[in-house]
Order: structure tokens, then C-alpha cells, then sequence
């Protein structure tokens, strides 16, 4: 199971990366858009050295046709490092560059999966990772959990090393319905995990021990200071 950051905010990553255990970073242009014209490359690199050399950085192709891809991704490792997952949507022209890059050794995760059949297709090549979109299939009435249930059967039932990186996520309860399918890792903002820990009903619990805590030993004490 891996929990990986769907944002490419330098601030939210610094403020999250030592509160939640994540595996790696995920981003496409929209992500990126949101950081406003910096220069693409440093700020991919800023990202590269908070996370450190360990976890996954994945970053999204931007041109359509497969000789740009591939050009594309020698470019993305040559500045950010060989390590770097290359995101490319599975299309004709992407499907084409997974396979050529898979026989290069590159990293590659396969996106914008809204069916069983490109999920399929991205495995068959070979690809690490693959990203179902899990919000935006419900959105279109295409049912989310099946098709990571049928991508976990088939990664299973012939053996193959790919991992689902379920993405697409509006609420937590998507992340856990993705899980229980056999999604290996999910892709969210920070922000909605921080969120799960912020209800009411767990600060109402910690409220609780505080106040028999104190009742016993008066206000402000702890391990600390007794
Ligand atoms: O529907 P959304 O929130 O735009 O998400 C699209 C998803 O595609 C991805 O690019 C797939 O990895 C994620 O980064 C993102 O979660």
C-alpha cells in the first residue's frame, strides 16, 4: 500500500512530507499549472530534493504524438534523473512510446485510464505504474471499483509487476474503496488527507483525555512536567 502526493506545491510537499509516510509525488500540466509560469525544471528539482532521492517523482508528457513523447521523456531524465516516472496518457501515439521507452529501461506511468481495456493494454507493455481515474469515471457513470478490481485480477492472475496508482480522487472514501480493489497506491492532494484527521469526532476525543487527564493532576500537566 503507498499513498502518493497528487500536487506540485512546494509548500504544501515541505508542510506534508513529514506527516504523512508517501511514497512519491505524482504531477500532470493541470497540477502544474496551479504553481503559475516558474521556471518548470528548477521547481522539478526543488521537488526532487525535499523528497529526497528515495521516493517516486512522476511527471506527464505534454505532447501528443509518440516520436514527442519519447523526446519528451529523454529530456524529463536528463534534467531530473533516470529515476523520474514518465506519466504518458495511453492513446495510440502513448502506447506506442510506453513500449519503445519500456525497451529503453525507462519508468513509466501509465495515465488518464478510464477503461479496463487501456489499463490493459498499458500492463500488456510493460508499464510500472498505471493511473485509473477514479472521480472522473464515476463522473461519467463508468464503474471506478470494477475496473481496479478487474486491473488487480489480471495483474495477479498472469503475474505481471505493475502497480495501479488509482488517481482522481474528490473525497477519502474514494481512496479506501480504491484500496479495498487492489489499487497498490492512490494519488491524492495532501490537503484532502489532511483533512480526514481533522474531524471533529477524534478532536473530541483527545478534548476527553485532556480534561480527565487534568482533573486529575491539574491543568497544564503532562509526563513532562510531573
Ligand atoms: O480528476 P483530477 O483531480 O484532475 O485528477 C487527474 C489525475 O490524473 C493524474 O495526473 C494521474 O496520475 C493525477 O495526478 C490526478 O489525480
Amino acid at each position: 500500500m503507498e499513498l502518493m502526493f497528487d500536487t506540485g506545491n512546494i509548500s504544501q510537499i515541505k508542510t506534508y512530507a513529514n506527516v504523512f509516510p508517501f511514497s512519491g509525488v505524482t504531477t500532470n500540466p493541470s497540477i502544474l499549472k496551479k504553481e503559475g509560469k516558474v521556471n518548470i525544471w528548477d521547481h522539478l528539482r526543488e521537488i526532487r530534493n525535499i523528497i529526497g532521492p528515495e521516493k517516486s517523482l512522476h511527471v506527464q508528457v505534454t505532447t501528443d504524438r509518440s516520436d514527442e513523447i519519447i523526446k519528451e521523456a529523454y529530456k524529463i531524465v536528463q534534467q531530473l534523473g533516470k529515476e523520474t516516472y514518465i506519466k504518458i496518457p495511453v492513446t495510440i501515439e502513448g502506447l506506442q512510446a510506453i513500449q519503445f521507452l519500456k525497451t529503453e529501461d525507462f519508468h513509466i506511468t501509465a495515465t488518464a485510464i478510464y477503461t479496463m481495456a487501456q489499463g490493459d493494454y498499458a500492463i500488456l507493455a510493460g508499464a510500472d505504474y498505471i493511473a485509473p481515474y477514479f472521480n472522473r469515471m464515476e463522473n461519467i457513470n463508468i464503474d471506478a471499483k470494477a475496473v481496479i478490481r478487474h486491473f488487480s485480477h489480471v495483474i495477479q492472475a498472469f503475474h505481471k509487476e505493475t502497480k495501479i496508482v488509482a488517481a482522481s480522487f474528490k473525497n477519502m472514501g474514494q481512496v479506501m474503496s480504491a484500496f479495498e480493489c487492489g489499487a497498490h497506491s492512490a494519488t491524492v492532494d495532501p490537503s484532502l488527507l489532511a483533512d480526514s484527521l481533522k474531524m471533529p469526532a477524534i478532536q473530541g476525543a483527545i478534548d476527553r483525555f485532556k480534561e480527565d487527564w487534568e482533573s486529575v493532576y491539574g491543568k497544564g500537566a503532562s509526563f513532562l512536567n510531573l
